[in-house]
Parts: structure tokens; sequence; C-alpha cells
């Protein structure tokens, strides 16, 4: 094989044994009687992009507080590059993006920059953050003056002011128009490509899907499924049947390999493990069903599937 065919060949970060640069490990995390996590385990490896999902109240949020060393879990041990998250010296290789509510508004967008790089021993050029969350032309605009995507963008050039080496992004698209998620979804793959680590979390499921070496799928606090997009799709019950019928959705959950049922608008969603075994009872029960469509669960199938919400 030439060496071009082999290059062309990426491995994803996740399959080779990449060094582990986040680890939350047994962890519990208790907020008096509510426990937010229950025995989590997280791997973050060099060079990844991992999407942390899972319904409201999840967990997800704390499982970041204790990586960036804001809270420490109740039970279990929390590690970012082989040190405790609260030391100084770990958090220097830590960036994340803030909420947009944290900033002072009436600072401009390169006044921001340069206070955010003064945090840092070895910060980006001001100019290289500004090309990176794709903020030229607008340097010298006041914070309260920029849309809410451009405030988005200027939350991720400041999360990446230090150089860090593991990036926290929550929601980092949230607001964007099509064309500027796209484009920080370009900036993203890129960091990852330089060996940087990045933890997302997000409730878009395309983003995930379009982005993610790897999905942790959370819920009452503990991992309930894990795996590339392609993978936890697969784990979604089945497929997807669409069609017109006057079967009910409470008879059509007692066929055999029925997983859930639902009509909306007229339009009849089966979710079953065997489309045709399904199939083949719908059509001696209602000779009349048309408009058959059977599709491949998407993300946000195998997601309500995997959580059962
Ligand atoms: N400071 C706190 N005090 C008390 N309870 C808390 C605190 N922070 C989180 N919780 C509770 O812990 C649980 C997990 O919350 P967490 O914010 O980690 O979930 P999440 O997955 O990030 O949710 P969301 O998607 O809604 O942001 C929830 O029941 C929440 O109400």
């Amino acid at each position: 094989m030439h060496t071009a065919e082999l290059q062309a060949t990426p491995i994803a970060p996740h399959e080779q044994a990449a060094e582990a640069v986040a680890t939350l490990t047994s962890v519990t995390k208790s907020y008096g009687p509510v426990q937010a996590l229950d025995g989590l385990n997280l791997t973050l490896r060099k060079g990844e992009i991992v999407a942390l999902l899972g319904p409201n109240g999840a967990g997800k949020s704390t499982a970041v507080r204790l990586l960036l060393g804001l809270c420490a879990p109740t039970t279990g041990e929390a590690r970012i590059f082989g040190r405790d998250p609260r030391e100084a010296l770990a958090r220097e290789r830590i960036g994340a993006m803030l909420q947009v509510a944290a900033l002072p508004r009436t600072l401009k967008v390169k006044e921001h920059i340069d206070l955010f790089r003064s945090y840092y021993p070895a910060p980006l050029p001001a100019a290289e953050v500004v090309r990176i969350a794709q903020l030229e032309g607008i340097e010298n605009r006041l914070f309260e003056a920029l849309s809410g995507g451009q405030q988005q963008r200027l939350l991720f050039g400041l999360a990446l002011c230090g150089n860090p080496d593991l990036v926290f992004l929550d929601e980092p698209t949230v607001g964007m128009d099509i064309e500027a998620r796209r484009g920080l979804w370009i900036q993203i793959r890129a960091l990852a490509a330089q060996g940087k680590t990045v933890l997302l979390t997000t409730h878009y499921l395309e983003e995930a899907d379009a982005l993610a070496h790897r999905i942790v799928v959370v819920n009452k606090g503990r991992v309930v499924s894990e795996g590339t997009p392609a993978e936890i799709k697969s784990r979604g019950a089945g497929r997807l049947i669409r069609c017109r019928t006057a079967l009910r959705p409470e008879l059509l959950r007692t066929l055999s390999t029925v997983t859930s049922a639902e009509v909306a608008d007229g339009l009849t969603t089966v979710m079953a493990a065997s489309p045709e075994t399904a199939l083949r009872e719908m059509f001696a029960l209602d000779r009349e069903l048309h408009s058959l469509e059977v599709v491949s669960p998407g993300l946000e199938d195998a997601f309500l599937a995997i959580t059962g919400s």
C-alpha cells in the first residue's frame, strides 16, 4: 500500500490506545438528598471529540463541573492530566465556554480576548483566536452590540485563549444559523486533529452525530450507553415503520417485536425490532394500511429508546 493510501484511512482516536487526559472513576455526587451522579465512569483521550448526551437533570453539567475542578466528588475520583482538577497546574491546560451572562457587556471583543489571554502562561496570539473563532471585522465591537451567534463565537474564542489541551464546550452553537454552526464544526474538528480533546454537551443530536468520535449517554447519574454515533444509532430498537392505518397505538404495542407506537397527524409510527414480523401482523389486521415507509432510526430515536424518555 502506498503511503498516501495509509494516510487516507485515519484511525479514530478512541480506537487507538491514546493517552487518557481526563477520567472520572466511580464518581458519585450528592446535593443534599439529590444524587446527581451515581457511579459514573468517563475517560477522555487525547485527540478525541466526545459528546455527552442525556435528558435534563441526567448529571452532565455536574460531570463537567467535577472535571473543571469547580466542585469535588462525594466519592470516587476526578483526574485531568493525572492531577486533581482543582490544582492550578491542571487548570492551566483546560478551556471552557462560559455562559453569555458571565461576561461584562461593555468590553470590546478584542478587550475580552486580551483579558482572557492574560490569565494563561502561554496564550494563543490574539489574531489566532480571532481567526479560529471567526471574529474578523468585529474586533472593536462592544460585547453588547454582538448578535447571539457572534456572542457564541466569542465565547468559543475565549475558551481557546490559553491554547488548552482539553476544551469543554457547553451547547457551543446555540443561537447560530446553519452556516455559522458548520463553520464552528470545522474549527472543532481542527482542534481534535491537532491532538486536543473536546468534551461537548449539546441538545442538537445532529451536532453530536456530525462531530463526535464517541457519544456517551448519561441518565440518572450513570452512563447508559457509549459508542460511535453509528453504534449508538444501531442500538435504537430495530426499525421505524411509518404508515397510515386504522389500527390504534394501544393495539400496535401488543404486536410481536413492537417496542413503541404513536400516532400524530394521522401518521402512525411504530418502532419494531423485526419490522417484517410486525408488518405481517399489521397487514393481517388492516388490509387497507397504506403510505408505508420503513427507515433506520436516527440518533434521536436511539437516544429516546436508550434513555426511555
Ligand atoms: N447546586 C445544586 N444543588 C442542588 N441540586 C443540584 C445542583 N446542581 C445540580 N443539581 C441536581 O442534580 C441533578 C443533575 O443536574 P445536572 O445539572 O448535572 O444535570 P444536566 O444533565 O446537566 O441537566 P440539563 O440538561 O438540564 O442541564 C439534577 O437533579 C439537578 O437538579
